[in-house]
C-alpha cells in the first residue's frame, strides 16, 4: 500500500517536487539570516543598476541588491500565503462539513448562503474584505483568507455530502457512532485526498492574491517587503532593470507551481494512509429487558414510507406494508427494482435519512418503537442488536481504516470493551466468517481483501455485537456463483450460532427460496403475497407466479426464451 506512496515519490516529478520545497524551506528559514544585510544595506552610488557580476539582479532605487531582497521576501510572502490558506481551509472545512449534519432547513439556509458568496469572483471578495481590514499585512492575510472560505466550504460539502451518504456511514450510525465520530473518523479521513490536493492548490492561488493585493499597495506595507511590494516598486524601472520586477515575478511562478505538486503528491499520499485522530465514545447500554422466545424480532404494521417528489409534493413508497419476523427466522423480501425492498428495511432499521416520512399502525424492532428517533440508549441496543449486510462490498466498508478498526468499532463504542479484548474478539469473528489468515487480513484495508471477504466482513462487523436481526440486503448480487454460495453459507451458520433473525432482500426469487424459510413479495411499495418458500409453487398472485414462471428448472425447454413478467397482464389477472 504504501508502495504506491514510495513510487510516486522516486519518481522523477516526485524528487523535483521534494528538492523544490526542500531548497523552499532553506529560503524561508535562512535567507533573511543570510542576506538579511544586503537587502537592507543602501549605496547611493549603485543606485538602479542593470544584472551584473555583484549584483545578478541589480539594484533598486536605494542600490540594494535585489537578488537578496527577493530571497529575504521569500519568508513574509510564504508565511503570509500559508496564513490566509489556513484561515480559508480551516473556515472553510469546518462550515462544509458541520452544514451536512445540520437539520434540512439550516443546511439549506447555509449552502445557499456560500453559493452566494461563491458567485462574486473572489479577488473581488479579497478587496472588499481588504476595506473592512485595513491596507496591512495582517489585513491582507485575513482578506486572501476569508474570501477563499466559501469556495472551500462548497469543496468540502460537496465531497462530505458524498461520504456521508455511503453505506459504511450508515453502518457508522447503525453501531451508534455520533455525529463528532462520523465526521472525524468516517468523513475526514475519506474527503482528505481531495481537500489536501484543494489545499495545495489554494495556497499557491493565495500567494498570488497577496502579491496582487501587495503589487496594488493594499498589502504588505513599507519598510516591509513582500514579493508584490518587490514587484510594485520593480514595474517603476522596468525599462531600466526589468529583473526588478521579473525576480520577484519569477519567485511568485516557482513557489506556486512546487505547492501545486506538493498538492498532488500529498493528495496521493493521503488517500492511502491510515485514518486521523480516533475518537472513542461509550456509552452505556440498557439492557433488552426479558422477552418472551417467541415474540417477534420484528413486528410492521400499516407501514407508509413517502419521500419528497420532483414537484415538492410527498410521494409515497412504501405503502400499508404489514408483517412481522420472528427470532431465529429467515424472511426474504423479493420484488422488482424499485419495488421498496430496502426502504422497508432501512425502515426498520432507522436509517431512513431525515427526508423520509414515516407513519406506521406499529414499527417495533424487539420493544423499541422505530417511529419515533430513538434515545441514546435504544441507539447502543440498535448497534448491538442489528447487523446490516449491504449489497456493494465496496461501499459498505470505510476505505480508510483497517478491517480490525472497524469491527473493533462495534464493542469499543457499545460494550465498552478493552482494546485488546475487541481485537482478539475480532479475529475470532473474522474466523468465524470464514476468513482464512485473520491476523493478516485484520490488518488490511477493504481494496485488500476480495469482493466475497469484504461481504463476510462485514457480516463480521455486525457480529462483533450481539445480532437480534441480521439485515441482507441484495449481499451476494454483484458476487459470482461460488462466492454467493460462501456467503449464504456464513449468514446461515450467523444464525445457527447467534440465533438471530435474518431478513434477506433480493431480486433472485430463486435464491430466496432455497434460503428463506417466509417469502415476502412487494411490487410497487406494497407486499402482494407472503407465502412460505416450500409452497412458493403454489404461489397464489400473478406477479409472485409470474416471477416463480421466470426461474428456469429441469423441465424448462431451453429452446425457447423464458417468460417475461407482463405489468398488464398481471394486473388485470389480479382484479379477477
Ligand atoms: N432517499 C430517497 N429519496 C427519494 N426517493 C427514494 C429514496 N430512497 C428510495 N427512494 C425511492 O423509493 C423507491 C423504493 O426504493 P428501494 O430502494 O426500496 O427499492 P428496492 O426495491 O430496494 O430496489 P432495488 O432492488 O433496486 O434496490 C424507489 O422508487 C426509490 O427511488
Amino acid at each position: 500500500m504504501r508502495s504506491g506512496f514510495r513510487q510516486r515519490l522516486l519518481s522523477p516529478q516526485g524528487v523535483v517536487t521534494v528538492l523544490a520545497a526542500g531548497v523552499l524551506l532553506l529560503a524561508v528559514v535562512l535567507a533573511p539570516l543570510v542576506w538579511g544585510h544586503d537587502a537592507t544595506a543602501t549605496a547611493v552610488a549603485d543606485r538602479v543598476r542593470g544584472p551584473g557580476g555583484d549584483h545578478p539582479f541589480g539594484t533598486d532605487d536605494l542600490g540594494r541588491d535585489v537578488l537578496a531582497r527577493v530571497l529575504v521576501a521569500t519568508r513574509l510572502s510564504v508565511l503570509l500565503a500559508l496564513g490566509s490558506t489556513t484561515i480559508a481551509v480551516l473556515g472553510g472545512t469546518v462550515l462544509g462539513v458541520v452544514a451536512t449534519v445540520l437539520p434540512r432547513p439550516v443546511r439549506r439556509l447555509v449552502t445557499a448562503l456560500i453559493d452566494i458568496l461563491l458567485s462574486f469572483p473572489w479577488l473581488l471578495l479579497t478587496l472588499f474584505f481588504s476595506v473592512i481590514w485595513g491596507a496591512s499585512a495582517s489585513g491582507a492575510m485575513l482578506a486572501v483568507g476569508f474570501a477563499g472560505v466559501p469556495t472551500v466550504a462548497r469543496l468540502t460539502y460537496t465531497l462530505s455530502s458524498s461520504v456521508s451518504g455511503r453505506d459504511y456511514v450508515r453502518a457508522a450510525r447503525i453501531v451508534g457512532v455520533g455525529h463528532a465520530g462520523v465526521i472525524v473518523r468516517h468523513v475526514i479521513p475519506n474527503i482528505l485526498p481531495p481537500l489536501l490536493v484543494n489545499t495545495a492548490a489554494h495556497a499557491s492561488a493565495a500567494l498570488l492574491s497577496f502579491a496582487g493585493l501587495s503589487f496594488l499597495g493594499l498589502g504588505v506595507q513599507a519598510p516591509g517587503y513582500d514579493w508584490g511590494r518587490l514587484l510594485r516598486e520593480g514595474i517603476a524601472r522596468i525599462y531600466v532593470n526589468p529583473m526588478a520586477a521579473l525576480g520577484p515575478g519569477i519567485a511568485i511562478i516557482l513557489t506556486g507551481l512546487i505547492l501545486n505538486s506538493l498538492g498532488s503528491l500529498t493528495g496521493e499520499t493521503a488517500s492511502r494512509t491510515s485514518p486521523g485522530p480516533k475518537a472513542r465514545r461509550a456509552r452505556a447500554i440498557r439492557r433488552a429487558p426479558e422477552r418472551p422466545e417467541s415474540a417477534a424480532v420484528v413486528e410492521v404494521e400499516d407501514l407508509r414510507v413517502s419521500f419528497p417528489g420532483p414537484d415538492g409534493g410527498l410521494v409515497e413508497r412504501v405503502r400499508g406494508v404489514r408483517f412481522s419476523i420472528l427470532p431465529g427466522e429467515t424472511v426474504g423480501i423479493v420484488g422488482a427494482s424499485g419495488s421498496g425492498k430496502s426502504v422497508t428495511a432501512m425502515a426498520i432499521a432507522g436509517l431512513l435519512g431525515a427526508e423520509a416520512r414515516i407513519s406506521a399502525g406499529a414499527l417495533r424492532f424487539q420493544d423499541i418503537d422505530m417511529t419515533s428517533p430513538p434515545t441514546p440508549a435504544e441507539s447502543g441496543r440498535l448497534g448491538l442488536e442489528v447487523a446490516v449486510v449491504f449489497q456493494d462490498p465496496l461501499t459498505s466498508l470505510n476505505p480508510s481504516l483497517t478491517i480490525e478498526r472497524q469491527l473493533t468499532e462495534v464493542s469499543e463504542v457499545h460494550d465498552r470493551v478493552p482494546r485488546k479484548e475487541s481485537r482478539r474478539r475480532a479475529r475470532e469473528v473474522l474466523e468465524s466468517v470464514g476468513i482464512a489468515e485473520p491476523d493478516r487480513r485484520a490488518r488490511q484495508y477493504p481494496h485488500e481483501l476480495s469482493g466475497g471477504m469484504r461481504q463476510r466482513a462485514m457480516l463480521g462487523m455486525g457480529l462483533m455485537g450481539r445480532p437480534r436481526l441480521i439485515i441482507a440486503d441484495e449481499p451476494t448480487t454483484a458476487l459470482d456463483v461460488t462466492v454467493q454460495r460462501q456467503v449464504l453459507r456464513v449468514l446461515h451458520e450467523a444464525r445457527r450460532r447467534t440465533g438471530s433473525a435474518i431478513l434477506f432482500i433480493s431480486h433472485d426469487i430463486a435464491l430466496v427460496s432455497g434460503f428463506c424459510d417466509r417469502v415476502l413479495v412487494m411490487k410497487d411499495g406494497e407486499i402482494v403475497e407472503e407465502v412460505a418458500a416450500a409452497r412458493l409453487e403454489e404461489a397464489g398472485h400473478p406477479y409472485t407466479r409470474a416471477l416463480v414462471a421466470c426461474v428456469p428448472h429441469m423441465a424448462t425447454d431451453r429452446s425457447r426464451p423464458l417468460p417475461v413478467i407482463d405489468e398488464g397482464e398481471i394486473a388485470e389477472e389480479a382484479r379477477t
